[in-house]
């Protein structure tokens, strides 16, 4: 199959570099440092301490974009209208678009400006990029698409080329759920800059992840999205899955870039103001990260 991955950081790098060791023929649209690294050398996928290259194309223009049966949208979400205009080129009336982004409304985002139907998809794989073009994986790996005609037979594509990957039908509930583990973590991990395990095991950690937990279920309720009652036994359970990872948002605050946090703690606060449930450890969260995010662009000049 034709893929395209549009945005060449930890999770495109990761589901490319699978892809195309699975015989598809992968482009991955990227900023043109990270090109000229996969042009040159491939992509690494480093896992358990083992590397492999992996060729695939590489451009840094959108509009040498080839036409593809399937695209992987994997930008932030501050980024998803900028990128999504840039993918034009790459679509045909059956492509099938997936948004593998954290947060609740990527794909309906997408959607809106590609005037295309979007999959949106939760994602349980923990990866960072170690250098342009070079990811490693911390744990994980599955995939949760949302319903569509193709979905099926996509899930089977991908479950094949070793991305675990199901349908849900209510994927509206998947999403929020993904949430809550992010609202969680995320947070957490950026500002102390501290992998899961060790963040856990701290004294009060998870008390604090209980509070954010506990908030995000009450507005997840009162906007008529009814999350399982094991929610913190699963936020619990991540930390055993990826005890080495960073939050992608720890990721974003060590290189200076601005995070997606007003998209996850910051989403759950508007809507409980929305929906008048209070929301005051996600509050905090999303202030001190943007605090961070301030402090960090002024430590780098
Ligand atoms: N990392 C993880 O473990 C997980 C991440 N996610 C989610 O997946 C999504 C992607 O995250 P992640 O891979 O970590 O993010 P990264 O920041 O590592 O990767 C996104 C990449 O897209 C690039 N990009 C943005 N806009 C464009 C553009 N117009 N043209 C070309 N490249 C572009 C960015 O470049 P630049 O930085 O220069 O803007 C960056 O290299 C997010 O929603 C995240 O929350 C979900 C599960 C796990
Ligand atoms: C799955 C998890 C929690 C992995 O770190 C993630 O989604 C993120 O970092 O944004």
């Amino acid at each position: 199959m034709r893929v395209a991955i549009i945005g060449a950081g930890a999770v495109g790098c990761y589901m490319g570099s699978l892809l195309a060791m699975a015989g598809h023929t992968v482009t991955l649209l990227a900023r043109p440092v990270q090109c000229d690294a996969i042009q040159k050398r491939g992509l690494i996928l480093e896992r358990a301490g083992k590397q492999t290259q992996v060729a695939v194309q590489a451009i840094s223009h959108a509009s040498t974009l080839p036409s593809v049966d399937l695209v992987l949208f994997c930008v932030k979400s501050a980024d998803t209208e900028e990128a999504g205009l840039l993918m034009a080129p790459c679509l045909q009336a059956s492509t099938v678009v997936l948004s593998l982004q954290n947060g609740i409304d990527n794909a309906q985002r997408l959607a809106c400006v590609l005037g295309h139907d979007v999959v949106p998809v939760a994602v349980y794989v923990a990866v960072d990029i170690v250098a342009p073009g070079h990811v490693a994986h911390h744990g994980g790996g599955r995939v949760i698409l949302g319903p569509s005609a193709e979905s099926a037979a996509i899930a089977e594509l991908l479950t094949q080329a070793a991305i675990p990957a199901t349908v849900e039908p209510d994927i509206m509930a998947i999403l929020w759920e993904k949430l809550v583990v992010n609202c969680a973590y995320n947070a957490l991990s950026a500002l102390t800059q501290t992998a899961y395990a060790p963040m856990v095991a701290t004294p009060g950690a998870q008390e604090v992840m209980a509070q954010l937990v506990a908030e995000c279920v009450a507005v997840a309720a009162a906007c008529g999205v009814f999350l399982p009652s094991t929610m913190l036994q699963k936020v619990q359970n991540i930390a055993q899955l990826m005890p080495s990872q960073m939050s992608s948002t720890a990721q974003d605050l060590r290189r200076g870039k601005p995070t997606e946090i007003d998209y996850l703690n910051g989403y759950v606060v508007r809507k409980g103001q929305d929906v008048s449930v209070p929301t005051p450890v996600n509050l905090a969260m999303q202030v001190a990260v943007k605090l961070a995010e301030k402090s960090h662009c002024l430590l780098r000049g």
